[in-house]
């Protein structure tokens, strides 16, 4: 099946007569277009008005598609094309709302003026009580600088919205977390280090999110020794343990030792290098990773991995192939090896669409869209927040990996990313590896 990357509601006009609907089908099959929902919205005594989806490979298909549909004549024509994505983002995805009823004027003096200055006083004399009597607990901010919007590169915090805002969504269906976006206008470390400082303490956690490496490194590791609340760059670690879950299902579905496997990484940015780092310390020996920029490598050799010249050599060398570089098609069929197993988690397109890595031999292959950090994230702070960790500790989050890996069906890499048990079972082995790690401190 082709990647269909484009998808339109086509509303078409058809005198109302048998068999017409036929026809606008057979024309869009005809042109390759893959009909998705039909919705009738209007049937007059001449004419019968209906919305068609249609999923197309590319604007080109679209366009044969409609000239399909109009060349059949006879009174059968497209009305309108509209474009669902962007109609489902109208007025954003998320919304603020309140968690009581405001009905009298006792319910207004209770949670706003006069009441609510006692509430005030208290968290001044006891700030810890904060927690309680806030919403501060159980909100996130999503904090971006628009430097690594997906693969699509620098294009600025402002165009980044509408990701941010679809992981607060996430935030809030998967983990009951609001998620707060926060955009920045700068990318100089010590100034996004310096206001996440300062805004820092109406949060109960600060999911960096879309910020680019090198710098993302600095920011979240000054933040991590900085604040004493959870602070995770998700590009870094939630992809990392994501992809630890595929590669340690992949192994297990092949009989394959994962410690002793072979494991290769094409891009070795803010995800690539995490993905290395997480892959080393849970054992792996010889982890292998490429980047077009030399300090990358060089930062991946610091960690303890090996540098290689060219992709070509990484192909051939791995077991496992994971690739993050934002580079649609950088892996070219020729270059898999048979029996490999190939991630090309690059948004919004893969280095390699799974159908063509598995055509060109690989045992397992997958993209973004399932190896996503989408099946970490929300989990993970719900089981910070639950535990009032202070920090999230590569134990916590190979948890989370372990969690994952337990939670997928026989033969697969990942869990459905909407079975709400993975979320759930992900927050309770992050939840209890932090309430292990704080008793640990107390007794030391
Ligand atoms: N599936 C997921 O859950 C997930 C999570 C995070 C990131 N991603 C994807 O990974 C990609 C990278 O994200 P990031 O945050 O790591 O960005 P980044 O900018 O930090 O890293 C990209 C790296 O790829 C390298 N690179 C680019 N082109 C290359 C090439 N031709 N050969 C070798 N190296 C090359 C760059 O030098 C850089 O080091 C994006 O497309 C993003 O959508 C996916
Ligand atoms: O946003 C996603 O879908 C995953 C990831 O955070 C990415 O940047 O691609
Ligand atoms: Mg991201």
């Amino acid at each position: 099946m082709p990647e269909r990357n484009v998808t339109r509601t086509l509303s078409v006009e058809t005198p109302s007569m048998p068999g017409n609907l036929g026809k606008v089908a057979t024309a869009i099959g005809t042109v390759g277009g893959d009909i998705g929902d039909i919705t009738t919205k209007q049937i007059g005594p001449f004419s019968t008005i209906r919305d068609i989806t249609v999923h197309c490979e590319n604007e080109e298909q679209l366009q044969q598609v409609i000239q399909a549909i109009e060349s059949l004549g006879n009174g059968i024509y497209v009305r309108a094309v509209s474009d669902d994505v962007l109609h489902a983002h109208i007025g954003g995805k998320i919304h603020m709302t309140k968690r009581m009823d405001i009905r009298s004027l006792a319910d207004l003096r209770r949670i706003y003026t006069p009441g609510v200055a006692n509430v005030c006083q208290l968290i001044q004399k006891e700030p810890e009580k904060a927690r309680f009597y806030t919403s501060i607990g159980n909100t996130v901010a999503i904090v971006t600088d628009g430097t690594a919007i997906l693969g699509l590169g620098n294009i600025g915090a402002l165009a980044g919205m509408p990701v941010m805002e679809g992981k607060a969504a996430l935030f809030d269906h998967f983990a009951g977390i609001s998620g707060v976006p926060i955009l920045l206008d700068t990318s100089d470390p010590d100034e996004v280090v310096r206001t996440i400082k300062h805004i820092a303490s109406g949060f109960g956690g600060i999911l960096l999110e879309d910020i680019g490496s090198p710098h993302c490194f600095e920011i979240e590791e000054r933040l991590v020794e900085e604040l004493d609340i959870p602070v995770m760059h998700d590009d870094q670690h939630g992809t990392a343990v994501v992809t630890l879950a595929a590669a340690i299902n992949a192994c297990k579905n092949a009989g394959v030792d994962l410690q002793s496997a072979v494991v290769g990484q094409i891009g070795l940015g803010a995800a690539g290098l995490a993905i290395c780092r997480m892959f080393l310390a849970y054992g792996i020996k010889q982890v292998y990773g490429v980047d077009r920029r030399m300090e990358a490598m060089q930062r991946l050799e610091a960690y303890g991995g090996m540098a290689l010249s060219s992709i070509e050599e990484l192909m051939q060398k791995c077991d496992i192939v994971i690739a993050t570089t934002g580079v649609p098609g950088l892996i070219k069929p020729e270059m898999i090896r048979q029996g490999q197993v190939v991630l090309a988690l690059s948004n919004p397109k893969p280095e390699i669409e799974p159908e063509e890595a598995m055509k060109a031999g690989a045992v397992y292959a997958a993209d973004g869209r399932s190896v996503n950090n989408v099946l970490g994230f929300p989990g993970i702070f719900r089981g910070a927040l639950n535990a009032h960790a202070k920090k999230i500790s590569h134990p916590m989050l190979v948890a989370a990996a372990e969690a994952i890996a337990a939670c997928t069906k026989e033969g697969e890499l990942t869990p459905h990313p909407l079975d709400m048990r993975v979320h759930q079972a992900v927050a309770r082995a992050v939840e209890e590896v932090a309430l292990l790690e704080m008793q640990e401190r107390e007794i030391q």
